[in-house]
């Protein structure tokens, strides 16, 4: 009895496959352990078993509906109001889903910026020295000197520097969303988590985001819910694979779209479904 090369791939094929970055040798520094986020009594997140390496980028994707944005929120603890979220969040060897956490320095460390741009109706320059204020840097020069390496790193310092005092929201939606980038990372984040941080953006505006997010991985561990494949094949050294509330497959991007070990993550990579 013979199967075509197809059957027979498809035969071969596993349910899950997850190769977690630190057999590649990486350091870790965030890693979810027995992850679960309900929602009420439904569960949005069944099993999310991941660790993302230093100073690389990792993509989440999957369909509609299958959890990443609800997994991503969970990192920084953006879903404290709205659901239940069980197991470990293990930051640099710490807890962080731990109730005696003090969240707001968390969230410093573990920055968001999120699928729409959404400066505050301030000032470019106070939307970075807001938070900068509140953490009790006041002096001009200090804050001077931060605004700017944060615009710089968000490559966007060269087209607002004579209009700092401008509103944010006179920028256009790729410049807003770089502004909020440099936002969050004027309070020197450790990761930067972004939730389809180029959804409302046109093609040439997302290209610049991507360079902007290849050149802050020298500093950051980023980790972006991305809708775009082709977005996460660009820029991305991991990508995990969600469906339906589950890592299905989890391994280097390059494994992921050339090599998919798994039949769904293959049908859903080349845009056979979802
Ligand atoms: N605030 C909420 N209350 C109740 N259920 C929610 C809430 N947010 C998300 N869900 C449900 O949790 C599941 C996962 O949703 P989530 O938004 O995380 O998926 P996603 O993969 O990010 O989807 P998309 O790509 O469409 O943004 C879905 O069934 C969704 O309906």
């Amino acid at each position: 009895m013979f199967m075509s090369s197809d059957v027979q791939r498809r035969t071969a094929m596993q349910e899950r496959h997850v190769t977690q970055p630190h057999e590649a040798g990486h350091p870790i520094v965030l890693a979810t352990e027995d992850l679960h986020v309900y929602y009420g009594s439904k569960e949005a997140i069944f099993e999310g078993d991941l660790q993302f390496a230093q100073n690389q980028i990792t993509a989440l994707i999957g369909p509609s509906g299958s959890g990443k944005s609800t997994y991503l929120r969970s990192l920084n603890r953006m879903n404290d109001r709205i659901a239940t979220v069980k197991g470990r969040i293990m930051y640099r060897g710490v807890d962080i889903n731990q109730p005696d956490i003090d969240v707001y320095e968390m969230r410093r460390r573990v920055g968001m910026v999120f699928q729409r741009p959404n400066p505050f109706a301030k000032s470019i320059y106070d939307n970075i020295a807001f938070a900068l204020r509140l953490r009790g840097v006041t002096a001009k020069t200090k804050l001077d000197e931060i605004v700017e390496t944060s615009l710089r790193q968000a490559a966007l310092w060269e087209q607002v520097k004579d209009d700092l005092d401008k509103s944010a929201l006179a920028l256009s939606g790729g410049q807003a969303q770089r502004l909020c980038i440099a936002r969050a990372i004027a309070v020197k984040p450790d990761i930067l988590l972004l939730d389809e941080p180029a959804s409302a953006l046109d093609p040439v505006s997302t290209s610049q985001l991507e360079d902007t997010l290849l050149k802050l991985k020298q500093h950051y561990t980023i980790i972006i819910v991305t809708h775009n494949m082709q977005q996460a094949a660009r820029i991305s050294e991991y990508t995990a694979f969600f469906n339906q509330g589950r890592v299905l497959e989890y391994d280097t991007t390059s494994q992921i779209f050339t090599n998919p070990q798994v039949q769904v993550t293959s049908d859903y990579v080349s845009g056979n479904f979802g």
